[in-house]
């Protein structure tokens, strides 16, 4: 990873496409992407208005926000298996968005079936596909969902937790602590890695209580996930902190690289660093933290 492939998305927010005000506001906010929605954020009256305002929405995204950083742009349709899913692919297709979010994915032929209208349409590679984890079939399944991350044909870029849902259909409780659900977004974590993906905790849906969100950010952090999924303006400056290198990981990172440059230590594979072991191991993932660190401005 360079400072040129990483894609920070650390904070990433749910934009209902009905919602002019909100969409008003995106120049001004310093998420690193938002998501256009179709699917849960719009009443079943807005849907087919929500989907027509698509591709204006898009055409008139900034080039740069407010804090000069491009803020890539993904949208989320309504379910393939739904009546609107598949106008909503195409709607999304042929408008340019940087990405497609696909919810509701059971299993890896939903994504190879959204590629193939994708590729049958000539949308340019670079429009990826996204994947919400949100059923118990996709969780069933998400080492093959994964698995097409390998692939990129597939366009498979991204995971996004999908914790209501997933709630909803096991009957899981959503304690604050998130104990029972922790496994399976653990699971999201590992099976992403083994794929090359991208990874997102789910929303915070309590969104006035900034202290419980900030808890919960650093908790998905530790967790591995890349950022968090955002439902409120409030949320982004909490997320952007939390998913972001520490001072102290970028002082560490820097200490190992200087260390391994060294010219005593320049064919070692193993050199002790202030009464620790450091292996080269650890110097691709301090490189890879300080081309993080960079890309961001941390
Ligand atoms: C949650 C909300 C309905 C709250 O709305 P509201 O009470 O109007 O908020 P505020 O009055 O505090 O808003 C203050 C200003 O901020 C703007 N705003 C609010 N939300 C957003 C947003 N998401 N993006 C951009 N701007 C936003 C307001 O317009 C106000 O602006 P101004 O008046 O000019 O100051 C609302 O926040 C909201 O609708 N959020 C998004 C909800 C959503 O998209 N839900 C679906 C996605 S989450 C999901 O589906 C989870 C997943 O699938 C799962 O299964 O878990
Ligand atoms: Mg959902």
């Amino acid at each position: 990873m360079t400072t040129d492939t990483y894609r920070p998305r650390r904070s990433v927010l749910y934009v209902p496409a009905s919602n002019d005000k909100a969409l008003a506001k995106i120049a001004q906010l310093s998420c690193d992407a938002v998501i256009i929605d179709l699917e849960d954020g719009i009443a079943q009256a807005d849907k087919v208005s929500a989907r027509e305002k698509l591709a204006g929405i898009v055409a008139n995204r900034p080039v740069a926000n407010h804090f000069g950083r491009r803020c890539e742009m993904i949208v989320r349709i309504n379910a393939l298996s739904s009546e609107r899913g598949a106008d909503d692919l195409l709607a999304a297709a042929n408008c340019l968005s940087d990405g497609i979010l696909l919810p509701k994915v059971s299993t890896p032929r939903d994504i190879l079936e959204a590629g193939d209208v994708l590729d049958d349409n000539l949308v340019p590679d670079d429009v990826k596909l996204w994947a919400m984890i949100e059923t118990p079939k996709a969780m069933l399944n998400i080492g093959a969902i994964a698995e097409l991350g390998r692939d990129p044909a597939s366009r498979l870029a991204c995971f996004v937790a999908g914790t209501n849902d997933l709630v909803k259909d096991t009957g899981v409780l959503p304690t604050p602590d998130r104990r029972y659900l922790v496994p399976w977004l653990m699971q999201m974590v590992l099976a992403a890695r083994a794929g090359g993906l991208d990874v997102l905790d789910g929303v915070f849906n309590d969104f006035r209580d900034l202290d419980a969100f900030g808890r919960e950010c650093a908790e998905a952090a530790v967790m591995g996930f890349d950022g968090k999924t955002l439902i409120h303006p409030t949320q982004i400056e909490a997320a952007n902190n939390a998913f972001a290198p520490s001072s102290e990981a970028v002082a560490e990172a820097r200490a190992v690289k200087a260390a391994f440059s060294l010219p005593e230590n320049a064919g070692k594979g193993v050199i002790a660093l202030d009464g620790k072991m450091v292996e080269r191991l650890h110097l691709a993932q301090a490189e890879k933290l300080l081309a993080k660190a960079a890309a961001i401005g941390a």
